[in-house]
């Protein structure tokens, strides 16, 4: 077994996340933004989450009084809010949104 230099990472490069970056520099501030970005995703699943429950209202309420789980008209409109304001990707997330939020139909 070697005991080599080169190939003992010291301990601080062998716990770090890999960030790519061949500089001090930029490692931390990708490290930072990485940070973040977890801090962002974190708000964004909870949003969703929030998203699914008011969802869950609307469908049970509708379904109680007799109506359908799925409202087409208004899915229209929340593909054509996410395709305005994020492009044609903003519509493939609507449409996962909208399945997370009442099912596949
Ligand atoms: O707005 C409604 O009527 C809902 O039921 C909510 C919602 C949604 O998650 O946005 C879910 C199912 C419907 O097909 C349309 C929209």
């Amino acid at each position: 077994m070697s005991t080599d230099t080169a190939t003992a990472a010291p301990a601080a490069q062998a716990t770090a996340p890999d960030t790519g970056a061949s500089t001090q520099e930029a490692a931390g501030l990708i490290s930072d933004a990485r940070s973040r970005i977890d801090d962002l995703d974190g708000r964004i699943i909870g949003l969703v989450q929030e998203r699914m429950a008011v969802s869950a209202v609307i469908q049970r309420e509708r379904m109680a009084s007799g109506g359908r789980r799925v409202n087409l008209a208004r899915e229209m409109e929340i593909l054509a809010h996410y395709r305005n304001q994020l492009g044609k990707p903003g519509t493939a997330l609507a449409m996962t949104l909208l399945e997370l939020s009442r099912g596949q139909v």
